[in-house]
């Protein structure tokens, strides 16, 4: 990340962010159908099959938008809602708030849940079939596990760029402040990128407001970049003590078999 006050500097790193943003747009909207919908499920899969999905309990997730060929999560959403209300994940996705970056992530259960907004993405309203308010993440007593991410544009360093928006990276931001207020673990943050999308470092110039990722999943794989998603990946994580642990056991056990065997 750098720090950027001269304006100018600032003016032409937003110069590149639009003129890559337009490069992939046009990329995107030209990528093969069969192809996009292969890779679509080739991604869902993988999260689907991740030990760190598998375990998350609270979740942040982005509801897919065909027309501005997003990675599809339909897969990944209808697997979170399809469990009954008591055993399902809390799943929680974006409603834009206003033109100023603001953005919230309000908890459903049912995809029924979710209406167009004026951009055509499909969002939350802020209050439930019974008339009730929404959960927001930012005012759940526990910490959230992951996020998963949209974006246009993304390099194998963990730089990410989105629509130009801002929502995510403020979004981020102030999430990343609470966790640290509470003292909690920062979520996993892991964006699905088209095998297109992934562009070589150097590529995608920032500011210091970009959130960079912790991982990124394209239908190549997991592609860890941050010290907690290599060890997100593994399946079992076995700590030392917990190695000690089992060793021990395992010749206690030993023992007691050849005590009771004498
Ligand atoms: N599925 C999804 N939901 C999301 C986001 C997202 O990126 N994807 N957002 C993440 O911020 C927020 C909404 N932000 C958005 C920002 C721009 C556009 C959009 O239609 N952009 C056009 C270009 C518009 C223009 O510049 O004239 C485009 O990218 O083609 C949509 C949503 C919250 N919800
Ligand atoms: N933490 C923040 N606080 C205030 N403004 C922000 C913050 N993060 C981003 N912005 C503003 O949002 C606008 C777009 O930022 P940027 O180009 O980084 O968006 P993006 O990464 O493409 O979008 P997104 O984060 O929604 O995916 C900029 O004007 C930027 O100043």
């Amino acid at each position: 990340m750098t720090t950027n006050n001269d304006p100018r500097e600032v003016e032409a790193i937003f110069q590149r962010k639009r003129s890559l943003r337009s490069k992939l747009r046009k990329e995107l909207q030209n990528m093969d159908p069969i192809r996009r919908s292969e890779e679509d499920i080739a991604i869902q899969s993988i999260v689907l099959g991740a030990p760190w999905f598998q375990a998350s309990k609270i979740l942040c997730a982005y509801i897919s938008c065909a027309a501005l060929r997003e990675v599809d999560t339909s897969r990944i959403i209808s697997e979170v809602l399809s469990k009954p209300v008591e055993d399902q994940k809390k799943l929680y996705v974006p409603r834009v708030e206003d033109r100023n970056s603001n953005m919230r992530m309000l908890r459903i259960s049912n995809v029924n849940d979710l209406t167009a907004n004026s951009m055509h993405i499909l969002e939350p309203s802020l209050v439930d079939s019974d008339g009730k308010q929404r959960e927001d993440v930012m005012e759940v007593g526990d910490p959230l596990d992951l996020f998963i991410l949209p974006g246009l544009v993304f390099d194998k360093s963990g730089r990410r760029l989105g629509r130009g928006g801002g929502y995510y990276d403020l979004f981020l931001a102030k999430y990343q402040e609470l966790a640290k207020k509470k003292k909690w673990k920062q979520p996993l943050h892991v964006a699905l990128s088209y095998s297109l999308q992934i562009v070589k470092e150097g590529d995608i110039a920032v500011t210091s407001n970009d959130v960079p990722v912790d991982a990124l999943v394209s239908p190549a794989g997991y592609i860890p970049i941050s010290q907690v998603a290599s060890d997100s990946g593994k399946s079992r994580q076995y700590t030392y003590p917990a190695m000690i642990f089992a060793v021990g056991t395992y010749f206690n056990v030993i023992l007691e078999l050849e005590h009771i065997s004498m």
